[in-house]
């Protein structure tokens, strides 16, 4: 395939046009299955995110007073225009992300245009309740929260854009994106987009740049939320910081999540979920399921299973639909993740699978499977965010749920069994906030996703994310005399 040119006309979107500043941090996007530079940004000056902020805190009151189902119709337009340029858009993700072609066309802009569409139809039926109160009467109203920030991970950039703008803009807010400064580009193309679709100027920004751009959205007056997908330690940053100014915040950070294969399993699903929850983009998924639990007599099983479908993996350049298995997004990430592999040797583990840089340009490592992994070792207990899938072995039930709940983080967790009661039971224990029986890593926009613990707070997808862009207000109504004690 040839490669389209992927720089943008400039690096910022703020008040429904293209804005440059060649002054800040310069932020190069590279290929990551070769290394080439295909884009060169610049970070947002502080007058250039001030600029952003004044033009969302701008349009912000005539944005919420639209009738809501005016609101909703041009997200649902934006969805539209998503689907129809599904291919466009999928290719810069590739090249952004280094994410497989065969991936980004069903998984980022497609999941986006689902948010946009789920949100723009709810736009409409979020009203507010009648109270009775014997002779008086209260009511309430949902109201937007203001201008929000939305901060971007590199995963799935965006995605991430759609699941923060789609509540928060369907709600009557305005927003302010931060894209990571490793994927800058998806992001712009969704302002545009917004934009065509009937989105006044000012409703969704991007500015470009580091922590540091980061920081001062969330330490300006303007800003009312802060929904940040990130890591644990910058999560601990920006809630922080967002505490100083009683912000709303959503955090969705990182996890070290379970799944558990009981024995009576159907050990191609468990395989298949195994696979899902490891190796997808390259295993760089904040709920991957990186501890896999396999009751003792289903052990081999799995690993015979798991080493035999690890031949279907067709690694090469992303844009060729038939790769399945794509590069780490940059040399630090493959730096990092290959760190991890060495400290599962070190500590013991037994190498099934992989364990390699692969000899090619570009950021590959191999998918990556350690056998007889115990819970103190490092790949145990450290989100790695690479293909690295630890394989643990229990015996009882109860055991399983006490070591996969002994963890400080509580993003997802899944259990494949094909015992209907212990399916549920198990879903029931544990302390994560997206749970799967007998699947994993599936996100539908109707269904809410979000963590428990130290991986985040707040909810995005599904009827629970509009608590999240909204608040209530009351409203009481006195029908009759004012009863005073003087
Ligand atoms: N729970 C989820 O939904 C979800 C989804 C995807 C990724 N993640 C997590 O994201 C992490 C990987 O992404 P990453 O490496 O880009 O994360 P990161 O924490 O390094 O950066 C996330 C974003 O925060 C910004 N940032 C950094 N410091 C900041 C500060 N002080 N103030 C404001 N913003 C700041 C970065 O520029 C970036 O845009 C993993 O931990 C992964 O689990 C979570």
């Amino acid at each position: 395939m040839t490669r389209p040119d992927i720089q943008p006309k400039a690096s910022h979107f703020i008040d429904g046009a293209a804005i440059e500043d060649t002054d800040g941090t310069p932020i190069v996007c590279t290929y990551a299955a070769t290394g080439e530079e295909l884009a060169r940004l610049h970070a947002a000056t502080p007058a250039i995110v001030d600029r952003a902020l004044a033009a969302a805190d701008r349009a912000q009151a005539e944005w919420a007073a639209l009738q809501p189902v005016e609101r909703g119709r041009v997200l649902r337009r934006a969805a539209d225009i998503l689907r129809e340029r599904n291919h466009g858009l999928s290719v810069i993700e590739t090249l952004d992300t280094g994410k497989p072609l065969q991936e980004t066309l069903v998984a980022d802009a497609t999941s986006g245009a689902d948010a946009l569409e789920y949100f723009g139809g709810l736009a409409a039926s979020l009203g507010g309740e009648h109270i009775p109160l014997g002779g008086d009467w209260a009511y309430t109203v949902r109201e937007p929260l203001g201008v929000c920030t939305g901060i971007g991970a590199w995963n799935y950039p965006m995605q991430i854009a759609c699941w923060k703008a789609a509540p928060a803009l369907a709600c009557g807010n305005t927003m302010v994106f931060k894209p990571s400064e490793a994927t800058p580009l998806s992001a712009l193309k969704l302002a545009e987009i917004l934009v065509e679709a009937g989105a006044p100027a000012g409703v969704f920004n991007v500015v470009q740049g580091y922590g540091e751009v980061g920081a001062q959205l969330i330490g300006d007056d303007r800003v009312a939320k802060v929904s940040l997908t990130g890591s644990v330690p910058t999560g601990r940053k920006v809630y922080t910081a967002a505490a100083e100014g009683m912000k709303h915040v959503t955090m969705e950070l990182g996890g070290k999540s379970p799944m558990l294969v009981f024995d009576d399993a159907d050990i191609d699903k468990a395989v298949s979920g195994a696979i899902l929850g490891n190796f997808y983009s390259s295993g760089q998924i904040c709920s991957n399921g990186t501890r896999v639990f396999v009751q003792r007599k289903a052990l081999e099983p799995f690993l015979d299973r798991l080493r035999e479908r690890l031949s279907g993996v067709v690694m090469g350049d992303p844009l060729d639909e038939e790769t399945n298995f794509g590069p780490l997004v940059n040399e630090s990430q493959m730096e990092k993740v290959l760190g991890f592999i060495q400290a599962g040797r070190d500590e013991g583990a037994r190498l099934v699978a992989g364990g390699a840089r692969v000899d090619r340009p570009g950021y590959y490592v191999e998918p990556t499977v350690f056998a007889d992994v115990t819970d103190d070792m490092t790949i145990a207990r450290e989100e790695i965010f690479g293909p690295v899938l630890s394989v643990l072995s229990f015996d009882t039930e109860e055991e399983a749920i006490r070591r996969a709940n002994a963890t400080p983080y509580g993003l997802a967790a899944g259990v494949f069994t094909n015992d209907l009661a212990r399916g549920h039971r198990v879903a029931a224990a544990f302390r994560a906030g997206t749970t799967f029986i007998n699947h994993y890593n599936v996100t539908p926009v109707e269904m809410p996703f979000g963590a428990v613990k130290m991986s985040g707070f707040g909810r995005e997808n599904g009827k629970a994310a509009i608590e999240h862009y909204s608040q209530v207000k009351s409203v009481y109504v006195g029908m009759g005399d004012v009863e005073a004690p003087f």
